[in-house]
């Protein structure tokens, strides 16, 4: 059988939730990933250190034994966030980075930001302390259409931010378009992205033909496939401005199969078999390593696991559901087959 080895991964964008919908999504991370960053958009949202610590306990406190899993906290931009928060957060070496929702973008974004203007004394604060900016990268103007939001955010705000405050770190966060890998690739060393495994996979079909499927209904929402294929190519380039970001999204299924189902695919269950399964795919296994688990550490700056883990590629099938709370959730693939299988992660 055919055996992968790697640096064990991390994954630098990840929904968690909270409760007993976190302890239920918890492990599925755990297997595969050595640390997490956890956004922050919880209802209400985290949007102080303090607040940051406390789920932080929760999460380790949720974390069944035998598996090892550091949660990297995000702090959630408001206008009220003061400049003294990024000072705290600078401090905090469990805090590490804010994240900007533009309010109304995607789920829980009530309390985000309404106008970029109202946040510079904050971006400033963070470029001086050197606090990355995590930005879900989208416009929420009700005229602009959906598929063209990311593009119209990075034109008209993400380009003046960065050109603004250059020394200040920006991963555009779950990249889905031709044009955002475009203006990264032309951007320095100050800014990245993540890149999903469903947007890596999938194409705006898998959403609406034959039906609408609304385990398929993410935000950014999935575009057509030129975009899919800009995103093959940039994460299995060798760039180091491209890493690994599930975006796992665990929703309850009452709340996704509705008439206005929310945003979010839960991911976690299949993701590092799915990134090794687009990469395999590329011919580009051998790149795997480096997009997984060296980019991410190096631009947040921190350092690379010792831990490895190890990938077999052998069929399963993926579970049509998995406990959620009190509801269920369905994983990305659910009742499909899969040809990689992580068989574990080793300790040093
Ligand atoms: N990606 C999503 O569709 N949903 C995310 C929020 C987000 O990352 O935008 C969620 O929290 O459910
Ligand atoms: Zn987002
Ligand atoms: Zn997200």
């Amino acid at each position: 059988m055919q055996r992968l080895t790697i640096t064990c991964p991390d994954d630098w964008h990840l929904h968690l939730r909270d409760g007993a919908a976190m302890s239920d999504v918890l492990p599925d991370s755990a297997r595969q990933f050595a640390r997490g960053i956890v956004m922050p958009n919880l209802k209400p949202p985290i949007t102080t250190v303090a607040d940051a610590l406390a789920y932080r306990r929760r999460i380790l406190d949720a974390l069944p034994s035998g598996l090892d899993f550091d949660p990297l906290m995000t702090l959630y931009l408001t206008d009220g966030t003061s400049p003294d928060e990024i000072r705290r957060v600078a401090e905090t070496t469990e805090v590490v980075a804010l994240k900007l929702y533009p309010a109304g973008a995607t789920t829980h974004s009530e309390a985000g930001v309404t106008s970029l203007e109202k946040i510079y004394p904050v971006l400033e604060a963070m470029e001086r302390h050197d606090v990355p900016l995590l930005v879900h990268g989208e416009v929420t103007d009700p005229d602009i259409d959906i598929f063209d939001r990311e593009k119209v955010f990075i034109d008209k705000h993400l380009a003046a931010m960065a050109a603004r405050f250059p020394a200040l770190r920006i991963v555009l966060e779950h990249v889905t378009t031709r044009n955002g890998v475009q203006f990264v690739q032309d951007s320095g060393p100050t800014i990245a992205a993540t890149i999903t495994a469903h947007h890596l996979f999938y194409n705006r079909n898998a959403l609406l033909v034959g039906g609408v499927h609304p385990h398929f209904y993410c935000l950014p929402v999935l575009k057509r496939e030129v975009h899919r294929v800009a995103l093959v190519e940039a994460a299995t380039s060798g760039s180091p401005k491209f890493f690994l970001g599930t975006d796992s999204a665990p929703h309850p299924r009452s709340q996704k199969e509705s008439a206005c189902g929310c945003a979010g695919c839960y991911t976690a269950r299949t993701a590092l078999e799915l990134y090794a399964t687009v990469f395999e795919s590329a011919g580009a296994l051998d790149r795997l390593e480096s997009f997984a688990s060296f980019n991410g550490p190096d631009f947040y700056r921190l350092p690379r696991n010792r831990s490895t883990i190890v990938l077999e590629k052998i069929e399963w099938t993926v579970p049509e559901s998995i406990p959620f709370g009190d509801d269920i959730v369905v994983p990305l693939k659910a009742g499909e087959t899969i040809g990689w299988r992580v068989a574990g992660r080793r300790l040093e």
